[in-house]
């Protein structure tokens, strides 16, 4: 069975996918931390990104013999979650041939597993469609801005709110699989609910 979870940033999709997929034993992928894993290893190769454009052959090279460890980048989750690799991976993210490199990666996963949880943008729309449940997370901008903030241990919440709305803009805005909702997916406003709740009335969903 293939459980997709789309949505915006900071809507809760990662925290509730591990937590339902321990619930329910089933295995769990962030692809969001799949696109970071690879704006850190194009940053680790002192790849500039400001202007990246003319650098995508460079870019390309670097992706082609690229591998996921996925061991690895689950152990060093905070490593990804800068707000450098934030920021610069939502430009990366734009590119088809990452989309793809991605993409190959989580139909092998799949291949081996039979009840998964996929989190990310386009799971329910493009990567797949014929998933058995698809869900989408959306929640009121200051709740997400503060979340985020509490995350950061930050007090600039107006800050984050912004940088938050320039990463929805970016992600339901580009060409190639765009974040929107699939017709079948459930609509999950988080906003005014805690985890545990949350991820009870996904399971209710699966009865
Ligand atoms: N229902 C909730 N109530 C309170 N806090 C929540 C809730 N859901 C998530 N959070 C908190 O909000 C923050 C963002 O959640 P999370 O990283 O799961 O969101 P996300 O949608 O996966 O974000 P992104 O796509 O940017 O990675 C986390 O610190 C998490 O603990
Ligand atoms: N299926 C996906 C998952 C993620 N992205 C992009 C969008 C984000 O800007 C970036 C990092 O994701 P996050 O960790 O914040 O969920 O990756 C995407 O385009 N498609």
């Amino acid at each position: 069975m293939i459980i997709t979870i789309d949505g915006k940033s900071c809507t809760g999709k990662s925290t509730i996918a591990l937590l339902l997929s321990k619930k329910i034993n089933f295995s769990y992928i962030n692809s969001g931390l799949l696109y970071r894993a690879i704006t850190h290893e194009i940053l680790k190769n002192k790849i500039d990104l400001i202007n990246f454009k003319n650098k995508e052959e460079q870019i390309k090279l670097l992706i082609n013999h690229y591998n996921f460890d996925l061991q690895k980048i689950n152990e060093n989750i905070s490593i990804f979650k800068t707000i450098e690799i934030s920021k610069f991976g939502t430009e990366i993210a734009k590119l088809q041939f990452v989309r793809d490199k991605v993409n190959d990666y989580i139909s092998e996963i799949n291949s081996k597993y039979k009840n998964i949880i996929i989190e990310g943008r386009d799971i329910g729309t493009k990567v797949f469609p014929n998933a058995d449940f698809k869900f989408f997370f959306i929640a009121d901008i200051d709740i997400r801005a503060n979340r985020l903030a509490l995350e950061r241990n930050s007090k600039e919440i107006n800050k984050i709110k912004i940088e938050i709305q320039k990463r929805d803009l970016e992600d339901e805005n580009r060409k190639n699989s765009p974040l929107k909702k699939a017709i079948s997916a459930i609509l999950i406003d988080t906003s005014k609910l805690t985890i545990e709740e949350t991820v009870n009335i996904l399971e209710q969903h699966l009865k």
